[in-house]
Parts: C-alpha cells; structure tokens; sequence
C-alpha cells in the first residue's frame, strides 16, 4: 500500500524499559495516513506500551518515535481507542463525542458532532445515555468520539476484544469502511487474535515475547478485499502466524508454558 508522506509515524531503534523490565528493544517501523498496521503478539510482550509510545504518553529509553517528523505530543493528531468504552455515563451520546473537540466554537462542534454519528450510524441515538446502549453501540460511540478531530492516526488496543462475536465482526467491517473512507486515519490496531489480524490488517507485525522485537512485518495479500476468509492465500498465512506465535511463547523462559528440554 502507498503511504501517504505527509503523515507518518515512525520509530527507529526504539527500546523502552520501564521499571527494571525491558519491555520493547530496538523496534524500527514508519506507517502511514490510510494504513491499517496490526500488532500482533502473546501476552505482555509490549504491545499497549507500543501504542503509549506512538501517542507520546512514554518516552523511549532509546532510540526515537516521530508523528510527521516531530515527538508525538498526547492529544495532538492521535486519538486512541480502548477495550473499555471509557464513555461519561452521565452524558448523553452527543455529550461524549463533543467532549473530544472541546476547542471547536459551539456552532462547528455540533456539525461535526452530528457528522460523525452519521457516520458511524448512530443519529438517532444522540440523546440517549451509553446505558441504554448494546455494547457495540457504546463502542461505536467511541469510534465516533476518537474521529471526532480527524486524528491523523487511530492507536486501538484491542478495542473490540469484548464484543460478542456478530458486534466484533460488524466492527471490523465499519472500521475498515471508515478507514477506507478519504481523508480516514492511519490504525495500529493490537490484537491477539490472529483471525482479526488477517481480516483488518493491510500489514501485520509480530511481537516476540518480553521484551518485545518485530519478528515479522508481513503485507496481507487479501487486505481490504470483501471475505477475506475465503481467499485462498487465507489458511496458509493463519497457519505461519499461529505456528510463529507459538514457537516465540514456547520458547520464552518467562511464559508458563515453557518446558526446557
Ligand atoms: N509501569 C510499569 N512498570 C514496570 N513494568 C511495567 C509497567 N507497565 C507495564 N509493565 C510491564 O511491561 C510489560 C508489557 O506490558 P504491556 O501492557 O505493554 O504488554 P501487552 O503486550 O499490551 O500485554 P497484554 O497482551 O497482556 O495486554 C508487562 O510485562 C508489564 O507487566
């Protein structure tokens, strides 16, 4: 996929340790406005600490992360999403999604507003309260609350992971449509599921266990085309990434599942 050049996100030679744990070493990856980037990896190998690097909420130990060629500031041109909706109860649909453009004149911030619920389909629920809402409805609030600024880039940790698996699917559907869309964001989506990872990613990287390294960066052959699952390149690509995931867990010290000999 062509990376749009105006906006990039990049790291080069980027380790962090936090505590006394080296959480991520030497990662060198740059993805760009209209890409989905999926980041892939067993459990605690670093991959939320990845997305707090990207958005500038932690700073690398070493090396450098850069947004269109300057350090990431928090809230500047990155929105993130999270499993938990992370929605003000006491707020309106509405309410919670202007709650992201708290700058924008009352006028524009109802505009847009209004333009983002249409576009994720909820319109009709402005007045409602994320009580009265189903769980992929409140996620898609907050899909509407993070486009909200027209973020350069979308950082999602496992946003959907939560959702039954008709919402999950609905979801990824909508937010590649989205995606999709001119003028749409970059996503780094983090998932453990491989299956997600084939459906929504243009490109997937593979973590290895603590402290997290790329150990592959692969393009997906069937990205963005409609039922991925029945390609026939489909199996094959599951099978290399489930069989390199398990290799990196079964062979960490520090996972439970570790057997030496
Ligand atoms: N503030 C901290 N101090 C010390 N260690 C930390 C801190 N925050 C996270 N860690 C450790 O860093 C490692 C990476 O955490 P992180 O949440 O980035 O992993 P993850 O891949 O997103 O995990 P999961 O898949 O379970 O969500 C974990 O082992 C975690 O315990």
């Amino acid at each position: 996929m062509a990376l749009n050049a105006t906006d990039r996100l990049e790291l080069s030679g980027v380790s962090l340790t936090l505590g006394d744990q080296p959480v991520l070493q030497d990662l060198t990856l740059a993805t760009g406005r209209g890409e989905v980037l999926v980041v892939l990896g067993p459990s605690g190998c670093g991959k939320t600490s990845l997305l707090r690097l990207m958005a500038g909420l932690v700073e690398p130990g070493s090396g450098t992360v850069a947004l269109n060629d300057a350090p990431p500031v928090p809230g500047h041109g990155i929105a993130m999403m999270f499993q938990s909706y992370r929605l003000l109860p006491w707020k309106t649909v509405a309410a919670n999604v202007a709650f992201a453009l708290p700058d924008l004149p009352r006028a524009q911030r109802e505009d847009r507003v209004s333009e983002v619920l249409h576009l994720v389909g909820l319109e009709r629920f402005a007045d409602r309260y994320p009580a009265a809402l189903s769980g992929g409805m409140r996620q898609r609030v907050a899909l509407a609350r993070a486009l909200a600024p027209r973020p350069d880039f979308l950082l999602m940790d496992e946003p959907f992971a939560a959702l039954d698996a008709q919402a999950r699917e609905l979801m990824q559907a909508e937010l590649l449509r989205l995606v999709g869309a001119s003028g749409g964001p970059g996503v780094v989506f983090v998932t453990h599921s491989v299956d997600e990872a084939l459906v929504l990613g243009d490109r997937i990287i593979l973590l290895s266990p603590r402290p997290g390294r790329i150990i592959t960066d692969m393009a997906v052959p069937f990205a963005r085309r409609p039922d991925p699952h029945d390609h026939p390149d489909y199996p094959a690509l599951r099978r290399t990434l489930w069989e390199r995931l398990r290799q990196a867990v079964l062979t960490d010290p520090a996972s439970d599942f570790y057997r030496p000999g």
